[in-house]
């Protein structure tokens, strides 16, 4: 104790030297800013008043552009004092959480290696005071216990000794208290923070990122790194982490914020997760769903179904036989076989569905359409068919330019025939050229502009196309069913969305594309959602990336998946290396409540809770959907006097959403959740299962868990989903009969 005492007036007092440090660089950097900022001001006022307000003459853009450069660099020192003065007003929030005291091999002294989350560099010494939490010498940190430890430095692998390892808890800027860290106590200290209420947005994990984490968030050796999670293993934290330790490590291979981009399930979930990266003090990175890259990829935008109305079709689908159609027919065209056909189609374009017509000008057959079809198939073999054609367009005009000389004194003789008016015959001449011109202009786009939506009709429509384009395919037993169910969808003018993904892979395969050359690094959490068309379409439109692949394959909606989800996912994308980390320990639950999660799973399932504990989920039976509604009213009520500060009652699919917020919303303070709608910060929320993919909640309430609603195996999975969203309490509501899947629990 007495030697606590002397080690607490020890770290009060370096604390206090680190406050002075940052307090002073502060006011250094507020000084640097508001001077940049001056000088900004001095060198646009001096432009405006020495330079020519012109860029157009030589002279006016001569006299500008002896601005840019002082222009460039106030705009840089501005940025730069800008982003230092977040960094330690983040530090003096909170200036570290972690010591460790590290004696190297080649050291003979234990050197103090104080861990934040930035860095901090005492000017006068020269040194680091502060390290930031993705440096290198950090990582001994997440990943050793005191005694023999080593980590990769850029120079090469430093091993040493950990003599103390050592946590603080300092908030709003006060120096509350520490521990040394052996693995009970700091598991106490994370339990602690998992015990604490969960908010609207996502929380950083800095101070508790767990080993198997930390290695998942530092790898750079890996083009495809695959992590499979159980609910609540961490997979989106690990992700965000990885993206911000991605953007620090190494300064040639540091990324960009537009070099990144995250693949979220839907917008709820960006924004659940936006605050994790300028926590970090990161920008934030560009998050999109799956629907925005077909929209950003198919050339007429042409209105297709959201991946959202898709899923709660199926899920609210109440025919089974139109269900196992609708399905059947989405999973044959999510198909790798399907992708193939694709391929095969698109290869097959210029020699067998492309109709080249002859090209005749100034009575004279310039070129034959077998001319014509001959050049476009010797073409060189790695340029897109779109680019090839166009190189065809240009070949056409550059002959029919050449063959104008020739034609404009016949135009001139035939004007001077047509014409009542003598003295306009050049200029009818002339109108007759153009006129020549755009005909053939037309008839040349006629067949050159490929449309990628008529052709994916086409070969839907044609009867044989799709099987004679499927030689050494497996196709489905009822794909006459399919096609003709098919062909009756397409007749209407939205898309459904797994045709509109099958146009934009076709696009990517005979167009251009280069929205996204320059991503370095894509992100794809939840990934157990997406089929094998959705990673052809990721391989296409991200050309130049390494990806980040985060799922679990006991989340899927209206979807079965196993193990072999990551087998295909490395043969679509081909990586030159990769490796899938597998994680089984869940720290959103209690125990109580992953137990009963885990009744919905396979037996042999293997998981491990973060031994917290909590309430046993009930499983509650009422006599009528008015008595259910009471003790939805009763449960929602208790949660907030409990002091839980989010509570999410969890329905089937949208419908039932709606309908039950429209009978509880004069009784209680709720809030609907639509796709597309704000997080709020606190309060009850009515969510359908889908919506709620990703997010958590303190309490949850799974609303009518009753035999007709939840009997299909993928139904099973719909209630693991539910079940595995609640931190710290859970309850399931039903009338009629319980469904089968339900076994633990106390029923009421
Ligand atoms: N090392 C950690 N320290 C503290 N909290 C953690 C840690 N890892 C995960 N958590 C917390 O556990 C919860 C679940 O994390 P996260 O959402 O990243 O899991 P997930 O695997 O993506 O879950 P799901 O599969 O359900 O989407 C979050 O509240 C997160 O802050």
């Amino acid at each position: 104790m007495e030697n606590y005492e002397q080690e607490l007036n020890a770290e009060l007092a370096h604390y206090n030297e680190i406050l002075e440090v940052i307090h002073l660089q502060l006011e250094d950097a507020k000084k640097d800013n508001s001077k940049s900022i001056e000088d900004l001001r001095e060198t646009n006022r001096d432009m405006w008043e020495n330079a020519s307000h012109s860029a157009d003459d030589f002279d006016g853009a001569a006299q500008l552009s002896q601005f840019y450069q002082p222009l460039a660099s106030n705009t840089f020192a501005i940025e730069s004092s800008a982003k230092k003065i977040q960094l330690l007003e983040r530090l003096l929030q909170s200036a570290y959480f972690a010591r460790i005291d590290f004696c190297s091999a080649a050291k003979e002294q234990y050197e103090k290696v104080y861990i934040g989350r930035g860095t901090l560099f005492n000017d006068q010494e020269k040194g680091i005071i502060i390290y930031d939490w993705r440096s290198p010498i950090a990582s001994l940190f997440y990943r050793f216990e005191t005694g023999n430890a080593h980590y990769d430095a850029p120079g090469g692998r430093i091993a040493g000794d950990i003599g103390l390892k050592r946590q603080y808890e300092i908030k709003k800027g006060v120096f509350e208290y520490f521990f040394d860290a052996d693995v009970q106590i700091a598991d106490e200290f994370l339990r602690k923070m998992l015990s604490g209420n969960t908010s609207s947005k996502m929380k950083t994990i800095v101070e508790t990122i767990q080993k198997d984490q930390d290695i998942a968030i530092r790898d750079v050796t890996h083009d495809l790194l695959m992590v499979q999670g159980i609910a609540g293993s961490g997979k989106t934290s690990i992700a965000l982490h990885r993206v911000a330790y991605l953007k620090y490590q190494g300064l040639s291979s540091r990324l960009k914020s537009s070099d990144i981009i995250i693949l979220s399930p839907n917008t709820l979930f960006e924004q659940y997760i936006s605050n994790v990266l300028p926590e970090l003090g990161e920008d934030e990175v560009k998050s999109v769903v799956f629907d925005d890259l077909v929209t950003d990829s198919l050339p007429d935008k042409p209105a297709f179904q959201s991946r959202y109305n898709q899923t709660e079709m199926l899920i609210s689908c109440t025919s089974s036989t139109t269900k196992a159609l609708k399905k059947q027919s989405m999973e044959f065209k999510m198909s790798k076989a399907f992708s193939r056909i694709l391929n095969s189609y698109a290869d097959s374009l210029p020699t067998s569905h492309i109709v080249f017509p002859d090209i005749e000008y100034d009575g004279k057959t310039v070129f034959t359409g077998q001319y014509l079809k001959d050049r476009v198939l010797q073409m060189n073999g790695s340029i897109s068919l779109a680019v090839k054609l166009s190189h065809l367009r240009q070949h056409i005009f550059n002959e029919i330019h050449e063959m104008r000389k020739d034609r404009m004194p016949k135009l001139l003789r035939q004007a001077r025939e047509d014409s009542e008016h003598p003295f306009d015959w050049e200029e009818h001449a002339r109108e007759l050229s153009i006129e020549e011109s755009t005909l053939l202009a037309q008839k040349v786009d006629e067949f050159i502009k490929l449309d990628p939506v008529s052709l994916y009709k086409k070969l839907i429509d044609t009867d044989d196309l799709l099987l004679s384009l499927s030689a050494e395919t497996e196709l489905p037993n009822n794909i006459g069913e399919i096609l003709s169910y098919s062909r009756k969808q397409l007749a209407d003018s939205t898309l459904q969305n797994e045709d509109a993904l099958a146009v934009t892979y076709l696009q990517l395969l005979i167009g251009t594309n280069d929205t996204y050359r320059n991503i370095r690094q894509v992100v794809v959490d939840e990934a157990q959602d997406y089929y094998d068309l959705h990673f052809e379409i990721l391989k296409q439109l991200f050309p130049n990336a390494r990806y980040t692949i985060l799922g679990d394959i006991n989340q899927t909606i209206e979807k079965q998946e196993n193990m072999s989800l990551y087998e295909r996912i490395t043969d679509i994308l081909q990586p030159n290396s990769s490796c899938l980390m597998v994680m089984n320990k869940s720290f959103r639950c209690t125990k109580e409540i992953l137990s009963f999660s885990m009744q919905f799973l396979d037996d042999g399932t293997l998981f491990e809770s973060f031994n917290r504990g909590g309430d046993i989920p009930q499983v509650i039976k009422a006599d009528s959907i008015d008595l259910l509604d009471g003790k939805i009213i009763e449960e929602a009520v208790y949660s907030k006097n409990q002091g839980y500060q989010s509570i999410g009652i969890i329905c089937k699919d949208a419908q039932e959403s709606e309908s039950l917020y429209s009978r509880l919303k004069d009784r209680l303070s709720l809030h609907l959740v639509h796709s597309g709608e704000n997080l709020n910060t606190a309060g009850v929320f009515i969510i359908p299962i889908t919506m709620s993919k990703g997010l958590e909640f303190d309490s949850v309430l799974i609303y009518g868990v009753n035999k007709e609603s939840y009997h299909s195996t993928d139904d099973k999975k719909l209630l693991y989903i539910a079940s595995t969203r609640a931190l710290h309490r859970l309850n399931l509501f039903y009338t009629g009969e319980k469904s089968a899947f339900i076994g633990g629990g106390m029923g009421i």
